[in-house]
């Protein structure tokens, strides 16, 4: 009885759409400088793109990847051969004060383009209102089906991250001469996708939390807000420290590409550093740059970590997080902090990735008095385990605590940023 109900509501008309607009079955052709290519069909926009070839192994959230800001610039592949089977959902949401106006990681797709096995032609989930072609369509964004993606899985993770082209039928009769390939981790991506112009959440919010915006998530300023926070959203390279004194923490968003083009915002964050001893988290750009004021050297991964199966260990404990425990995370990224021995004073290693050993976090000693964090991986997940997420938790609360420690006798800086805010709450966070 039970079973036969399920069914009828998985089949009923509307779980289940047929795809509004068809696929254009174009051929197309993924190019990797390195020589090799990929036939296969094109679905989405039928233009060609140049871009940086990259693997993920998520299972799910191809449309919140698609959306993180992070991917900017490059052409995801996907290691999970059925990919759009459950659509793609309205991405906006009514905004309340508490949230941040999209369903998915920002308003727009982020990637430059999508390579899979199998892209499916109908798609069945109760939020989803059209197909991944139809989305990618909109968006002008290309796909490429029909690809043997554990081929150039392989390829990649044996030679590295490799430009490539995604060309559509009639740019992929040719292969592109080598000048033509795009390297973007020679651009500042981070500007391209940074808010310009600074704008506040949950304005009412008990502790206040400024975000250096490096191409921030959707879900992590969630998760800031949903915790009770007053977010100021300001721009990757705007000085934090001319209106410090009026916050009770810093968060170091995630974005996309090299962090040396944002030394800038590191030298500041150095800055910040000695002079101002509240809460800091930072999580993957925003490690990094972190991790650059403190004193360590960020370099350049083969392949990098993209997927939502990545184990961590804790070497150490803080808040939630207890050492000895191993926690599954999602990650994307290709750059990474070195590991130094000994590490710069008043830090030490937080976790290390338990398949290639790199640096998976940074923390303050216990002697340093210091309440700062990084992480590599995202707490915040979307998509993936939320076996970190009450980092947002401890780190709220600290901001709570440092506050509640502090004399209220500072002469409020409101001026320096309101100056600097034209419209105090952004109708849509997460603008990039
Ligand atoms: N998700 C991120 O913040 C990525 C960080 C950095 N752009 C990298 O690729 O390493």
């Amino acid at each position: 009885m039970l079973s036969l109900r399920v069914s009828k509501t998985l089949f009923s008309p509307r779980f289940s759409r047929a795809l509004a607009t068809s696929i254009t079955n174009k051929d197309a052709t993924l190019y990797l400088k390195t020589g090799e290519f990929f036939k296969g069909q094109s679905f989405g926009a039928p233009r060609s793109v140049l871009g940086e070839t990259v693997f993920s192994t998520s299972i799910t959230s191809y449309t919140e990847s698609m959306t993180d800001p992070s991917y900017r610039g490059q052409i995801l592949v996907f290691t999970t051969p059925l990919i759009g089977n459950y659509g793609v959902p309205k991405n906006e949401t009514l905004i309340d004060s508490r949230d941040v106006g999209v369903v998915l990681e920002s308003k727009r797709i982020q990637c430059a383009g999508v390579v899979v096995a199998d892209v499916a032609n109908d798609y069945s989930h109760h939020s989803a209102v059209e197909s991944l072609h139809s989305w990618c369509l909109r968006h002008n964004i290309p796909g490429i089906t029909g690809v043997d993606t554990r081929a150039v899985t392989t390829l990649l993770r044996d030679q590295g991250t490799t430009l490539g082209k995604l060309a559509v039928h009639p740019d992929d009769l040719t292969s592109p001469v080598p000048e033509e390939y795009w390297d973007p981790s020679k651009e500042n991506l981070v500007d391209q996708v940074s808010t310009r112009e600074a704008y506040v959440l949950n304005a009412q919010g008990d502790v206040k939390i400024a975000v250096l915006d490096f191409g921030v998530k959707a879900n992590i300023l969630r998760s800031l807000v949903r915790r009770g926070a007053s977010v100021t959203v300001l721009p990757w390279n705007f000085d934090f420290n001319t209106i410090r004194d009026d916050f009770d923490g810093l968060f170091l968003t995630n974005g996309p590409g090299d962090p040396m083009h944002c030394i800038e915002a590191a030298m500041n964050v150095r800055r910040t550093l000695q002079e101002w001893h509240k809460p800091i988290f930072g999580i993957c750009m925003g490690h990094q740059i972190l991790g650059i004021a403190a004193g360590l050297d960020a370099y350049r991964m083969t392949f990098g970590n993209r997927g939502h199966n990545q184990p961590v260990l804790a070497l150490a404990s803080s808040g939630s997080i207890k050492a000895g425990r191993v926690y599954v995370t999602s990650q994307n990224h290709q750059y990474a902090l070195q590991l130094q021995n000994p590490f710069p004073e008043g830090w030490e290693p937080f976790f290390i990735n338990c398949n290639d050993s790199s640096v998976e976090g940074i923390k303050s000693t216990v002697d340093s008095g210091r309440k700062v964090w990084g992480v590599q991986f995202h707490p915040e997940s979307a998509g993936g385990p939320l076996d970190t997420i009450e980092m947002f938790t401890d780190f709220v609360n600290e901001c709570r605590a440092t506050k509640a420690s502090i004399k209220p006798d500072i002469t409020p800086q409101i001026a320096n940023y309101q100056a600097f805010i034209p419209n105090t709450r952004r109708a849509v966070a997460a603008t990039a």
